[in-house]
């Protein structure tokens, strides 16, 4: 099904009219089928062309719902009150409001949180969302339990538990997790019908929004009570999203739109503006932020290949096993974890895990030079570093990196060196950073990478969309680990040709 021909695009394009959202007739909506929607440009579109106009009223946010006197009185905030909002919306089926609109969603997005417990086991093991995942829907279940049910139970309401039940919240939750903007202080976040219609693209925006003016409601005395998505009600779980467009609050706003007019400022509309010249019949993507697959997938349910923003953690307690593996005993190694922190290194904290990030290119974070390097000191230099540590408080990372070298260097007797991290690459280093990789490795089961890779070849993008996007996340980890264990071997030879040559 294309060009927007689709029973269900007319009846969304009717919508459209009936509700006030203008979408210029320099774009068509089309719908793939199982391939999803996406938005076309007709003709050349240059940048400050308007391309969609959508009153604020258009959207659902938990202040236009007929369930915002239920949202209010139960205290549902944020992301969590706008599920709520979603969810009671679908259960008035063509009463409501949005029926045209909502009929045109999909009931749920393939984000993981809505896996079964068994895809997720199998599909992610090893990768940077497995225990992410796990935890979170443990965590939306605690939240439905907390907030949802009690109102199901409720006579007072007489919500028909068939729309709010868990599986319900968690198909609202991938919804808003994936498709919602943040309005307006006013609105906070809000589903905003044909914006979520644009699909995304990394590094590359061709639209953009603006709202004119912040407040749109009569009650602006309310202001202060305003939902904030920042303001979590309840146990939110999933990570606060990044707005797929931007809202850009801009009171002086006069935009000129394709036909060279002047839009006057209205507060209670968004406007979608081209940022970039788009080709005629190209596919007209938004941006969702720059982050890696595992984001990408924990967020909105899909991957790109060759993705800039990938990295793979090293995790503290991957680093705590690995140390088991050598000669140092417990003590060693909890010491020089203690230094290294006293010298105010840290790795990156996230909930209750401490990491360290790979980059797409294989090199590791600093800080966890610094800790092997810190690991691998003779006591000779680990009782100097001990005595100095008053010395690294507040002073940024190059002197740090200086003083490091400068205390240590009598222990391992080095020639001065360009590159200030250098002398980090120590054999031991270098070898930990290989056994790491190999670790983290593992992970992953028994399959290798090239198993990986055949089956990503074999599998279908539309059809296998869990299997297809899981795949394209391990595939991305793994290679990131083969350039680790290329980053380290790199090292190694080079101080090795170093010290050939010096004999
Ligand atoms: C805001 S909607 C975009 C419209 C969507 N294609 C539809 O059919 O309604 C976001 C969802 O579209 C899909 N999507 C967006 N960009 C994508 C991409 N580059 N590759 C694959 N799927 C994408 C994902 O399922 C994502 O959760």
């Amino acid at each position: 099904m294309s060009g927007g021909g689709s029973r269900r695009m007319r009846a969304f394009e009717r919508w459209m009219r009936f509700v006030g959202i203008e979408k210029s007739p320099s774009i068509c909506i089309v719908d793939s089928g199982e391939e999803g929607i996406w938005i076309k440009a007709l003709r050349r579109l240059q940048e400050d062309d308007i391309i969609a106009t959508i009153p604020k009223d258009a959207c659902i946010s938990i202040k236009t719902t007929g369930a915002r006197e239920l949202i209010e009185e139960a205290g549902l905030a944020g992301l969590l009150g706008l599920s709520f909002a979603v969810m009671y919306e679908r259960s008035r089926g063509l009463d409501s409001p949005w029926a045209g609109y909502l009929q045109l969603m999909p009931g749920k997005e393939p984000v993981p949180i809505a896996w079964t417990v068994e895809e997720i086991d199998e599909l992610l093991v090893g990768t940077e969302l497995h225990k992410i995942v796990k935890e979170d829907k443990i965590l939306v279940y605690e939240d439905w339990k907390e907030n949802i049910s009690p109102l199901i139970e409720s006579k007072h309401w007489k919500l028909d538990p068939t729309f709010f039940c868990i599986e319900q919240y968690i198909s609202a939750k991938s919804l808003v997790g994936s498709r919602s903007f943040t309005i307006d202080d006013y609105h906070g976040s809000g589903m905003v019908p044909l914006a979520d219609l644009f699909n995304h693209k990394t590094g590359c925006e061709d639209v953009h929004f603006t709202t004119v003016c912040s407040l749109t409601s009569s009650d602006d005395e309310n202001d202060d009570d305003i939902d904030r998505d920042d303001d979590h009600g309840g146990n939110e779980v999933v990570e606060e999203r990044l707005s797929p467009i931007d809202f850009i609050t801009d009171d002086e706003s006069s935009i000129s739109d394709g036909n060279g007019k002047s839009s006057e400022d209205d507060p209670t509309k968004l406007e979608m503006i081209v940022v970039k010249d788009v080709e005629a019949g190209a596919e007209i993507f938004n941006t969702y932020g720059s982050m890696g697959n595992a984001a990408l997938l924990h967020r909105y349910g899909f991957t790109e290949p060759d993705n800039p923003f990938d990295i793979i953690n090293i995790d503290m307690h991957l680093i705590t096993q690995w140390s088991k593996t050598t000669s140092f005993s417990d003590r060693l190694f909890r010491r020089r974890v203690s230094l290294w922190r006293r010298l105010d290194f840290s790795g990156c904290i996230s909930q209750n895990s401490e990491y360290f990030e790979v980059t797409i290119d294989g090199i590791p974070q600093l800080e966890l030079l610094v800790l092997l390097y810190i690991i691998f000191l003779t006591e000779e230099s680990y009782t100097k570093l001990d005595i100095t540590t008053i010395s690294f408080k507040e002073i940024e990372i190059p002197a740090k990196l200086i003083l490091l070298n400068k205390i240590t260097a009598s222990s391992v007797p080095r020639a001065p060196q360009k590159d200030p991290e250098e002398f980090l690459h120590t054999e031991n280093v270098c070898r930990a950073l290989t056994n790491l990789a190999d670790a983290r490795e593992v992970l992953y089961g028994l399959d290798s990478l090239e198993v990986d890779l055949n089956k990503l070849k074999d599998c279908c993008c539309v059809s296998e969309k869990k299997l297809f996007h899981s795949l394209v996340m391990r595939v991305s980890e793994r290679t990131i680990l083969e350039k680790l264990r290329f980053y380290a071997s790199q090292f190694h030879r080079k101080k090795k040709r170093k010290s050939d040559a010096n004999q």
